[in-house]
C-alpha cells in the first residue's frame, strides 16, 4: 500500500509533543510491514534542520489557488531518520511558517487551511495517488474536506483515515476560511451537519469537517475513543462521533523502541536492560549531576510534558512538595506551548527553589535530555485531567521507571496499579488514582515512594514488570493497516 502522511509534526525534525512521535513511529512501522509512507509536513523555520538529512528542493513554484489568486511555494524533500518528507514552504506576505514557533499564533486556522491546501495541490501536480490518506488533528481537518469537494475528481477515489490526538483543539475559525480555500459556500459548509460548530453561532469546526468527510476516524486509545463519545472528553464533539461511530474506533498508540531503548540510546551514559537493570544508577547519578541534586539515598521522582491544563498542573506542583516532604527529589521538565502563563507559575516556582539541593525545574524542552530523565528517575507522575493516550509514562516503563498516572484515558490500557488493579501480579506496573485532588494523588504517590524506601526488592521487580511490558508499534501498526485495508475495500 501506498500511504500519505499529512502532518503537522514529524519527530524529532518537527515536533511539540506525543503527535510528532506518532507520525515518525507509525511511519516506520508501516514500511518495516513492506508499505510505502511518505509524509507531507509544513516547512517551519523553527524546525530541528540536523535532523533531516540531504534536504533538497523537489517541486518549484507550485501554485496552491488562495482566495482569487495562487501562493507560489517551493517544496522540499529530505530524510527525517529515514522517513520521507516532504516540507512546503510558501512564498507569501502572511510568512506562515517560517516562525518561530509550531503552533499558537492568531492565524493558525488559516496557515493549517492553506497548509492543507498545498499538500493536495502538491500530490495533484506531482500525480502522487496514495492508497490511504492518513491525517491529523484539527490541522488537517480541511484535507477530507478538500479533497471531497474539490479534488476527488482529479485526484480519484482517495481514501482518508483521521486520527485525532487532542480534542480539546478544534480549530474553530470564521467562515473566511472559505473564501481563501475556495470552497466558498459558507451556508452550506456552516451547516451543522458539515462543519457548523454546535456551540458557536457561525464558526467552521476544522476537526468536525475531518470526522464528517473522512472514511476512517481514530483517537488514540479505546477507553478515550468511549470517553470522547460519551462523556465530556469529546469537548463539544461527542454528539458528531456518535452520528459517525460506524466509522470511529480507538487505537492505542505504540512507542518507537528504535528511538526510546535503554539497551541502545545514545543519549544515556550507561545502557541497560532488564537484566541488568543496576546500571539504571549510574544514570541517576548522571541527572543527579546534570540538575546539580545531592546525591543521598531517595527515590527520584519526575514529571515530563507540556505545561498545559491538560497535565493537571496543580497536582503536579502539589506531587513536587509531597515528593520532597517524604524524603524524595523531584525534577519537572516542561514547557508551555502557548503563552498560558504556567510557565510563569513554574518560574516563579524554580526561583524559589533555585537552592534546594533535591528539586529542579528544567523549563525548557528538549528531547535527548528527556532520554536521561527518563533513564534517571525512579519515578514518573503523570497527574493529566484528561489524556487521550499518554506516551510518556509508556516511555518511561520501557526504561523503568515506575508510572504514578492518574487512571485516565490510554493510561488507563497502560498502567496497572500494584496494590489494586485485578491483573496478574507479573502485569502490574505502576500506581493508579482517579479524583483530580491532591489526596487523590497522595494515596498513589505515598504508596510508590514508601515502597522505594522500605521494599526495594519489591520495587525493583515493578520496575522489571514496567520495562517488560510490550508498547511497541507492532501492534497498533498491525490495526492500522487493517483500517487502511478496510477503507479501501469499502
Ligand atoms: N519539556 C520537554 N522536553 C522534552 N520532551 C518533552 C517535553 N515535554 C514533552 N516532551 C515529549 O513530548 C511527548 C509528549 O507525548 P504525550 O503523549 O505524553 O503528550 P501530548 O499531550 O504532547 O500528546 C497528545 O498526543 C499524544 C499522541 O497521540 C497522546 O499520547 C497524548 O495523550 C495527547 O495529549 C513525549 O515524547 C515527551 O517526551
Amino acid at each position: 500500500m501506498f500511504v500519505v502522511m499529512v502532518a503537522p509534526e514529524c519527530a524529532p525534525a518537527a515536533k511539540a509533543g506525543g503527535l510528532g512521535d506518532v507520525v515518525f513511529g507509525l511511519s516506520r512501522e508501516l514500511e518495516i510491514r513492506g508499505h510505502a509512507v511518505e509524509i507531507i509536513l509544513p516547512k517551519y523555520s523553527g524546525m530541528r534542520y540536523e535532523h533531516v538529512w540531504d534536504l533538497q528542493r523537489s517541486y518549484e513554484d507550485l501554485r496552491v489557488p488562495w482566495y482569487g489568486g495562487a501562493v507560489s511555494c517551493t517544496v522540499w524533500f529530505g530524510h527525517v531518520h529515514g522517513r520521507k518528507c516532504f516540507f512546503i514552504e510558501p512564498h507569501s506576505g502572511d510568512n506562515f511558517f517560517g516562525r518561530e514557533r509550531l503552533y499558537g499564533y492568531d492565524d493558525d486556522a488559516m496557515r493549517f487551511a492553506f497548509f492543507c491546501k498545498a499538500a493536495l495541490e502538491f500530490m495533484l501536480k506531482t500525480g502522487k495517488r496514495p492508497d490511504v490518506v492518513h491525517c491529523h488533528d484539527w490541522h488537517t481537518g480541511l484535507v477530507p474536506v478538500l479533497l471531497y469537494e474539490q479534488y476527488s475528481h482529479e485526484l480519484g477515489n482517495q481514501r482518508v483515515c483521521y486520527t485525532i490526538h487532542n480534542f480539546r483543539h478544534q480549530g474553530l475559525t470564521g467562515p473566511e476560511v472559505l473564501a481563501a480555500t475556495q470552497l466558498g459556500r459558507p451556508e452550506h459548509f456552516l451547516d451543522p451537519d458539515r462543519l457548523g460548530d454546535d456551540h458557536h453561532c457561525h464558526t467552521l469546526n476544522l476537526m468536525k469537517g475531518g470526522v464528517v468527510y473522512s472514511n476512517f476516524v481514530t483517537t488514540v486509545s479505546d477507553n478515550h475513543a468511549d470517553e470522547a463519545r460519551h462523556g465530556d472528553s469529546g469537548f463539544g464533539l461527542g454528539h458528531t462521533l456518535w452520528k459517525h461511530q460506524g466509522k470511529f474506533g480507538g487505537v492505542l498508540n505504540g512507542v518507537d523502541y528504535g528511538v526510546w531503548n535503554p539497551e541502545t540510546d545514545p543519549y544515556i551514559p550507561a545502557r541497560y536492560s532488564a537484566w541488568d537493570i543496576e546500571r539504571k544508577y549510574e544514570n541517576k547519578e548522571a541527572l543527579r549531576d546534570r540538575f546539580l541534586l545531592r546525591k543521598t539515598w531517595s527515590p527520584l521522582v519526575a514529571y515530563v510534558g507540556r505545561l498545559d491544563e491538560q497535565k493537571g498542573m496543580h497536582l503536579v506542583h502539589h506531587a513536587l512538595f509531597r515528593t520532597l516532604d517524604a524524603g524524595g527529589q523531584f525534577v519537572l521538565m516542561g514547557q508551555e506551548q502557548k503563552h498560558n502563563g504556567i510557565n510563569g507559575h513554574f518560574q516563579h516556582l524554580k526561583d524559589h527553589l533555585n537552592d534546594n539541593p533535591d528539586c529542579h525545574l528544567e523549563l525548557t524542552y528538549q528531547e535527548e535530555l528527556a532520554h536521561l530523565v527518563f533513564a534517571g528517575a525512579d519515578l514518573l507522575v503523570v497527574p493529566s485531567l484528561f489524556e487521550p493516550c499518554g506516551l510518556v509514562p509508556m516511555m518511561a516503563m520501557r526504561y523503568g521507571t515506575v508510572p504514578v498516572v492518574r487512571a485516565t484515558g490510554g493510561m488507563r490500557e497502560t498502567v496497572f496499579d500494584r496494590d489494586h488493579a485485578p491483573h496478574e501480579f507479573e502485569r502490574r506496573n505502576g500506581y493508579t488514582f482517579h479524583q483530580t485532588d491532591n489526596q487523590a494523588l497522595d494515596s498513589a504517590l505515598q504508596r510508590a515512594i514508601g515502597l522505594w524506601f522500605d521494599h526495594p526488592a519489591d520495587f525493583r521487580f515493578l520496575m522489571t514488570n514496567a520495562m517488560r511490558a510490550d508498547y511497541s508499534w507492532a501492534g497498533p501498526g498491525h490495526h492500522y493497516v487493517n483500517i487502511y485495508e478496510h477503507i479501501r475495500h469499502k
